[in-house]
């Protein structure tokens, strides 16, 4: 099937269950070439299993995940070699230099020998991290391990970056600098950027277009202003009257089931994920 042109991510009633839980549920989603698209939704909702499947660390069958064209389940291979990855959970490894941790991304992503040490180089550079470079990532705060995260996942110069959740558990110094470091790089790449988070502001911010998922599918999509105006619009705003949220966005479509399975959207911390799967 040809694929279209524009699209960067094209998943097509995407369904992945773990035993009786339908994670993903008939998601359609479409990510287009060079955007940062927000992929916003409670706990629960489907958001890393979306992504995972996209990655390829997660089966999928064919024709159900395309990355630039390449079929998920058909061409595992090429799509990981099109896309950088930085997951929930903490990737760098506390007893090597932020520069060995970078190299030693750039060997499994099979970045030729000699370019490596150049291109660690510029990935770290990019973040910020040129000087702390020769430093034990164990000594680094956790805004400098996020980076590091970043460039572990830029050293083999990625088409599309995924990121799940990059700014939790950050101060909002270290949150800016992220994205900052993200927006730079797409900006003189033309990367595609995935990305899930919590952070209602980040999104508004950051995020070219999002989209709200809820019980494995995504129930709204637009731009942030699109969402916002949408919904005022719908609540019969006046046009002096402040814009709702996009938060207010989320609660709408997320209901009155969200109170009772995510708290306070705010205050969610991955850690309950984590020790949900380490329980
Ligand atoms: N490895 C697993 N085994 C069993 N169930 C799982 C597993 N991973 C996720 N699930 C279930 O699949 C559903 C979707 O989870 P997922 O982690 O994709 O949601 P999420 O939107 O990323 O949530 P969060 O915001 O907490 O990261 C949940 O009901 C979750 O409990």
């Amino acid at each position: 099937m040809t694929r279209d042109a524009d699209e960067a991510v094209a998943c097509t009633g995407l369904t992945y269950s773990f035993g009786e839980t339908n994670a993903v549920d008939g998601l359609d989603l479409t990510v287009v070439r060079g955007e940062v698209f927000g992929l916003l939704g409670p706990n629960g909702a489907g958001k890393t299993t979306a992504i995972r499947c996209i990655t390829t660390l997660l089966p999928v069958p064919a024709r159900m995940v395309h990355v630039f064209g390449r079929d998920a389940a058909r061409e595992a291979m090429a799509v990981r070699r099109l896309l950088g990855y930085v997951p929930q959970q903490l990737s760098a490894d506390a007893g090597l230099t932020g520069r060995e941790n970078v190299a030693l991304f750039a060997r499994v992503f099979d970045v030729h020998r000699s370019e490596r040490a150049e291109r660690v180089a510029q990935a770290l550079a990019a973040v910020d991290l040129s000087e702390a470079a020769d430093r034990l990532a164990g000594t680094y705060s956790g805004g400098m391990i996020r980076r590091l995260e970043l460039a572990q996942a830029l050293v083999s110069a990625p088409r599309l970056l995924i990121l799940d959740e990059p700014t939790i558990g950050l101060d909002p110094i270290a949150r800016t600098g992220v994205w900052e470091h993200i927006n730079a790089v797409r900006a003189a790449t033309g990367m595609t950027v995935l990305v899930t988070t919590h952070y209602m502001d980040e999104a508004d911010q950051y995020c070219d277009r999002v989209g709200l998922m809820h019980r494995g599918r995504v129930r709204a999509l637009g731009t942030p202003s699109e969402l916002r105006q949408g919904l005022g619009e719908r609540r019969g705003a006046k046009a002096t009257d402040p814009l709702p949220t996009l938060e207010d966005v989320f609660r709408d479509v997320a209901g009155s089931g969200l109170d009772d399975q995510s708290g306070e959207f705010r205050d969610v911390r991955s850690t309950r994920r984590t020790a949900r799967r380490v329980g």
